[in-house]
């Protein structure tokens, strides 16, 4: 029973991050054996449990089982991706803003479009947050310095700083020349309110490397002229020397809020000597100086545009994926594969936690990922094998499970259909990923009853009624069109809502499964992973339980005992250690 659920935490991009599962207590109610899928208070029926239809895409030219979407971590990791595939499309036509332009722009939002400066710097703040906790994620840039000058582009890196703080970032902000207008006093005390420290020009470091992990450039935004006056001149100097620091990884990334400061707002870094950020984000629209930008992280923000301004000045901007404050334009970096890493954070998974049956454990952890709120759990990757020994896997929904094992259908006319024809033996892969849980199931599979497989069509929608009709899957068609075509004439066939038979050649496949193995991903790679296997006892089969945890303890015991007996120079003839110097080791390995 799922009794505390917490929220996930994002994971995307480019860094590594920790995820941390939320923390299930489970107790395992001997009535376990008949929880339905989803949802999970009702009884689950015979002849087994029918997951509700969920979504499904359409069909390819190469006409396919329909296979699930992949799964989206969270709203947000889902945004991170749109955004990233949104900007690719986009960057060739968004607008650059000229500093007149941008000024101007300013004016008629506070203006005749009834904003008010607070407002417009909330949201471009917000933004520059989101941007910057999209691409340097929290358990390897925590401490974030934000230099602010004395206008809007600094009171966006005060806004910012309070979203990061609550983001989990622990923010250090150097204000230098404060504003005494009530709207930066009142962000000023808002920062105090968190205890957030306000870090003196003169106490910071030379080199920002050792005590930040990111800085946020927001000195100085569009309405920057000539060259930068002190204090500016100085901090500006020290971004200079950190951006030259040849390994990347080695110091903390700059973010440039609008205007990489010191730049000019058009023409760019006209000396070359100005900073290199590794992120800008763009407020509003880009500005011209903007295309001279050539850090792998071009971010737009300020989702406030309203059509006047957009018709009035032109404006081409990417749109903002979901609800994100955020979008990602210019060029997509390209990722270090061998850098992506997970710190896995769950519970244990022990031996004694679980339940003596496969089914009722895996019944267990499927209905925490329904309720969990998990995007398709009932994803599965099915492999089967052909008779040369060619495996081919794809992603195929479990419509329902019970001890007789695990249900889907298909078209019997498909690539695994003929595999299974030829091989019966076949793997399942559920992955849930934000729980940090895989579960492994193998065994043999067999079609099955026409009873069962005309129950399930025809609790099916009509339109997926059809679909299984028109879909010839595995077969080459010359374009979706006709498809279509084939459905529309069917649709039209049946539009009196007269009786649709199942074609023949398509029905349900079992997997009766004869191994589970249910993992969780911990920390330092230290994975637990428990393998349910079948035995013979006493005539009857029964599910056994091994754990590599206990195997490696075991491990660790045998090498521990063998450690004693060299230590007292044991050896086959001799009469071994004494029971004095065995005490010790052995209350040791006990204790393991
Ligand atoms: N509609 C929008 O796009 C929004 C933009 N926002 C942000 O506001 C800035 C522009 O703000 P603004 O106050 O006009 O100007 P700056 O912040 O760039 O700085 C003006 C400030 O700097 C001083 N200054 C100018 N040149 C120098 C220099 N050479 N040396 C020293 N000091 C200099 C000047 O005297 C002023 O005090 C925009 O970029 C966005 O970041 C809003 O927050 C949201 C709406
Ligand atoms: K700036």
């Amino acid at each position: 029973m799922l009794t505390a659920v917490s929220k996930f935490r994002n994971k995307s991009g480019l860094a590594s991050t920790t995820r941390v599962m939320p923390f299930f207590l489970s107790t395992f109610p001997a009535h376990a054996t008949a929880a339905p899928l989803c949802p999970p208070p009702s009884p689950y029926p015979s002849p087994h449990f029918r997951l509700p239809s969920l979504p499904r895409r359409g069909l390819a030219f190469l006409a396919a089982a329909a296979p699930p979407r992949a799964l989206p971590p969270t709203p947000r990791q889902a945004m991170a991706s749109l955004a990233t595939s949104t900007a690719a499309a986009a960057a060739a036509e968004v607008t650059h803003l000229s500093q007149r332009d941008a000024a101007d722009i300013d004016e008629q939002l506070m203006g005749p479009l009834g904003f008010s400066v607070d407002q417009l710097m909330e949201l471009a703040g917000l933004s520059v947050a989101t941007a910057v906790a999209e691409v340097y994620k929290l358990s390897e840039h925590t401490r974030a310095l934000i230099i602010c000058g004395p206008g809007n582009n600094g009171g966006d890196g005060l806004v910012a700083a309070r979203h990061l703080y609550h983001f989990g970032y622990k923010p250090f902000v150097c204000y230098p020349k404060r504003t005494a207008k009530p709207l930066y006093s009142g962000l000023v005390t808002q920062l105090e309110s968190l205890a957030i420290p306000f870090v003196p020009v003169e106490d910071l470091p030379q080199d920002l490397s050792g005590q930040y992990d990111i800085v946020i450039d927001a000195m100085f935004g569009f309405s920057f002229h000539g060259t930068p006056r002190p204090p500016f001149d100085d901090l500006i100097q020290m971004l200079v020397s950190l951006s030259v620091v040849g390994d990347s990884a080695k110091r903390p990334p700059i973010v440039s809020v609008d205007i990489p400061s010191g730049w000019h707002v058009e023409e760019g870094d006209v000396s070359g000597g100005g900073i290199k950020p590794d992120m800008l984000v763009s407020l509003t629209a880009p500005k011209l100086c903007a295309k001279k930008f050539t850090g792998p992280h071009h971010f737009l923000g300020g989702r406030f545009v309203p059509p006047p301004i957009s018709s009035k000045y032109g404006l081409e901007l990417p749109p903002y994926p979901g609800t994100s404050m955020c979008v990602r334009i210019g060029k997509v970096p390209s990722v270090d594969i061998s850098s992506l890493r997970e710190n896995y954070i769950s519970p244990e998974l022990l031996e004694n936690q679980v339940m003596p049956n496969p089914f009722d454990q895996f019944r267990s952890w499927f209905d925490e990922a329904v309720t969990a709120g998990l995007r398709e759990p009932n994803a599965m990757a099915l492999t089967t094998v052909n008779k040369a020994g060619k495996p081919s896997s794809r992603m195929v929904l479990l419509k329902g499970v019970d001890k007789q094992g695990f249900v889907w259908y298909t078209n019997y006319g498909s690539q695994k259909a003929h595999d299974l024809s030829e091989n019966s033996n076949a793997a399942l892969l559920f992955y849930w990923n934000e729980m940090n849980r895989q579960v492994r199931v193998e065994g043999s599979v067999q079609k099955v009853s026409e009873e069962e497989s005309e129950k399930y069509f025809h609790s099916r929608p009509r339109g997926s009624q059809l679909g299984a009709i028109v879909s010839k899957q595995s077969t080459v068609i010359s374009g979706r069109e006709v498809l279509q075509q084939a459905y529309k004439e069917l649709e039209q066939k049946y539009s009196d809502g007269s009786f649709i038979p199942k074609p023949d050649y398509w029905g349900g496949y079992r997997l009766t499964p004869n191994l589970f193995e249910f993992w969780q991903g911990q920390q330092s790679r230290l994975h637990d992973r428990l393998q349910y296997s079948q035995r013979e006892v006493g005539g009857s089969t029964e599910w056994h339980i091994q754990s590599r945890p206990k195997l490696a303890r075991q491990a660790v015991k045998i090498a521990v005992m063998l450690l004693v007996c060299l230590m007292a120079g044991a050896t086959p003839n001799s009469h071994g250690p004494s029971a004095q110097d065995v005490q010790p080791l052995c209350s040791m390995v006990s204790s393991l």
